[in-house]
């Protein structure tokens, strides 16, 4: 779970069962969008963890209480409120799970409350040595409001960071705001790699805003083409200009690339060392397919928030549709523009002029002490 890459080329399916994790500011309509869905089937067989039972107005569909604060809903879905940390919630509800004293669930949606960074809270699903055995992240979505959304993000780091670190933004109370072009300009610059949709959209099912599809691109259809495709593309022939476009978003930033030659295992490894030692706290996201050398028709495919890394998992055949080649996104904190690519080049390619070579980076006395180098 730290990151290691797989020796074997073996094809390796995700485990764990999948958390999804809901967030947005104060008042953008998380409870709302929540209501909506908890009738779907998909909700049947998932575990749902909220701050409070009263915040979701869900007193009609209670049934029983299994003790202990842990809910089943009218449609068979689990509830319950955190109790002191999360993972202890977490690994709680897997206790209980597994001697039987709730009934078996496939799923989890955690729902933070509207001031909370969500990273520490995906943290606490990948970067657990326990629980990372038993859950893995799936997604997280992040709710905006139409109406204040451009304000709360000028105002708030907290909002900006819930932003720049989702796979899924979904525009609430699009329909009292008129053209929302400005926000959803300003949610692109911010986070590239998201998805946006609409919350009054009839298609935005809970599968589809929770099953993100991120570790199995081939079972689900595609979320890797799309996040390596369109945006990161436009990102790419535009240079980085909309992120100059707000102040206050100025020192988050994305930086894209796009590698045709297989990469050695041991190249990626180096790099992916060398890239969290060196940038992990302001690392705030990253996703990456990458052809690597020792069999390139399977790719693998990598998820960090900040320096953790789920593990990655190989692909038994590149998704279709998407282009056989190495393709890295990252949103970072006050990163150097290009840093990326120089970095990446420094492993994989030959180094050139003004590029820090291997060698030399592999021999910094500034690697965090217990990050391998693998050299
Ligand atoms: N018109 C409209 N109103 C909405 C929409 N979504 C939420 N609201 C309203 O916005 C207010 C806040 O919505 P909530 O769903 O409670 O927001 P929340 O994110 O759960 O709020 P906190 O729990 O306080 O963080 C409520 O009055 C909702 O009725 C929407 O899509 N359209």
């Amino acid at each position: 779970m730290t990151g290691e890459l797989p020796d074997e080329p073996a094809w390796k399916a995700p485990h764990g069962i999948p958390v999804s994790i809901l967030t947005g500011f104060l008042g953008a309509g998380k409870t709302t969008l929540l209501n909506r869905l908890i009738g779907d089937p998909w909700f049947s067989d998932a575990a749902l963890i909220i701050n409070e039972f009263g915040d979701v107005g869900i007193d009609h569909l209670l049934v029983e209480s299994s003790g202990d604060g842990v809910i089943e809903l009218s449609d068979g879905c689990l509830c319950c409120t955190v109790r002191g940390e999360l993972v202890d919630t977490l690994a709680d509800l897997m206790d209980r799970m597994q001697t039987g004293r709730i009934r078996p669930f496939s799923r989890v949606v955690i729902e933070t409350t509207g001031l909370a960074d969500p990273v520490p809270v995906m943290q606490s699903v990948i970067g657990h040595p326990a629980l990372g055995q038993s859950y893995r992240l799936e997604g997280l979505v992040t709710v905006v409001d139409a109406v204040n959304g451009l304000a709360t993000l000028d105002a708030h780091a907290e909002a900006r960071r819930q932003v720049a670190v989702a796979d899924t933004l979904v525009v609430s109370k699009a329909e009292l705001a008129g053209s929302g072009d400005a926000l959803v300009e300003r949610l692109e610059a911010l986070n590239p790699l998201a998805r946006i949709v609409y919350a009054a959209d009839a298609g935005v099912t809970a599968e589809k805003l929770f099953d993100t599809g991120a570790y199995d691109p081939v079972a689900h259809s595609l979320d890797v083409a799309r996040w390596m495709s369109s945006r990161s593309d436009h990102d790419h022939h535009h240079g980085h200009h909309h992120h100059d476009v707000n102040r206050h978003d100025a020192h988050i930033r994305s930086d894209s690339l796009v590698f045709e030659k297989p990469i050695a295992p041991k190249a990626l490894a180096m790099f992916l060392d060398l890239l969290r030692s060196a940038h992990g706290p302001n690392l705030l996201r990253m996703k990456g397919i990458v052809k690597l050398s020792d069999d390139p028709s399977r790719p693998l495919v990598l998820h960090a928030v900040q320096s953790l890394m789920s593990e990655p998992v190989r692909l038994p055949a590149w998704p279709e549709g998407a282009a056989q080649e190495t393709r890295l996104v990252i949103i970072a904190r006050d990163m150097p523009k290009g840093f990326i690519a120089e970095l990446f080049g420094a492993f994989v390619d030959e180094p050139g002029i003004g590029r820090p070579d291997r060698d030399a980076l592999t021999d910094n006395p500034l690697v965090i002490p217990g990050m391998p180098s693998r050299r």
